[in-house]
């Protein structure tokens, strides 16, 4: 007998976190709530925390998105914090770099859904467009400790551009192992921000590339 699935509801203060793009915010939650675990993309424990932990957490790095300009969230996955981003700016033009097909897929599927005409996706790892492009900023959650993310994204940023990533309570330590690899990549002006988002605050670390 399969196990009744629970997944949380959003409170009153998401509904106003996602203001005007609730309703597609709603939209990719079902479809990650529908196939999510079936496509391996999100575990069975993640879904009752699908919106508190994964879809207002990516929400929470919104306001430090640039006014205008270009985007990368490199390792997107099911599309944190991409997807939820570009639905939040239509406004800014997002590119999600997945190397893994079955979640560029994926994110074909939910871009399509929700018509994100925002969004382009980059089948393809971070370091392959490295000396090729560069973005305004350039957005991560979970894709690897702060030493080693900042060696493949920081040839991303234009300079004066910024790369904001989302971490957890190792933040301090991996700032700590990655000092000198900042320094040694023209990253400056590091900040850790504490964002208030219901219900679990979130972490964000900004970080400039030198202009
Ligand atoms: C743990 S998942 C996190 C996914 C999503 N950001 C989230 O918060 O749920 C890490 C993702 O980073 C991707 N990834 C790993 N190395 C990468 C690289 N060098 N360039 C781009 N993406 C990478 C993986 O394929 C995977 O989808």
């Amino acid at each position: 007998m399969s196990e009744e699935l629970t997944v949380d509801v959003p409170t009153e203060g998401m509904r106003e976190l996602f203001g005007p793009h609730f309703g597609q915010i709603e939209h990719f939650a079902q479809m990650l709530i529908d196939e999510g675990e079936l496509r391996g993309l999100i575990g069975p424990r993640e879904l009752p925390r699908l919106w508190g932990r994964h879809l207002v957490n990516s929400a929470a790095i919104v306001p430090f998105l640039p006014s205008r300009g270009t985007v990368a969230d490199v390792g997107s996955g099911a599309g944190f914090p991409g997807i939820v981003a570009a639905a939040m700016r239509p406004d800014l033009e997002f590119h999600l770099i997945e190397p893994m097909e079955r979640r560029i897929n994926w994110l074909e599927l939910v871009v399509a859904e929700l018509g994100l005409d925002n969004v382009q996706l980059r089948h393809m790892r971070a370091e392959e467009l490295h000396k090729r492009e560069s973005f305004d900023v350039v957005t991560a959650r979970a894709v690897a400790a702060m030493d080693k993310l900042a060696r493949f994204t920081a040839p991303l940023i234009v300079r004066g551009g910024q790369l904001v990533a989302l971490k957890g309570q190792s933040v301090e330590d991996e700032l700590e192992k990655a000092k000198y690899v900042l320094k040694k990549l023209h990253l400056v002006d590091v900040s850790v921000n504490e964002v208030e988002v219901p219900d679990a605050p979130a972490t964000i670390v900004v970080t400039a590339k030198k202009a």
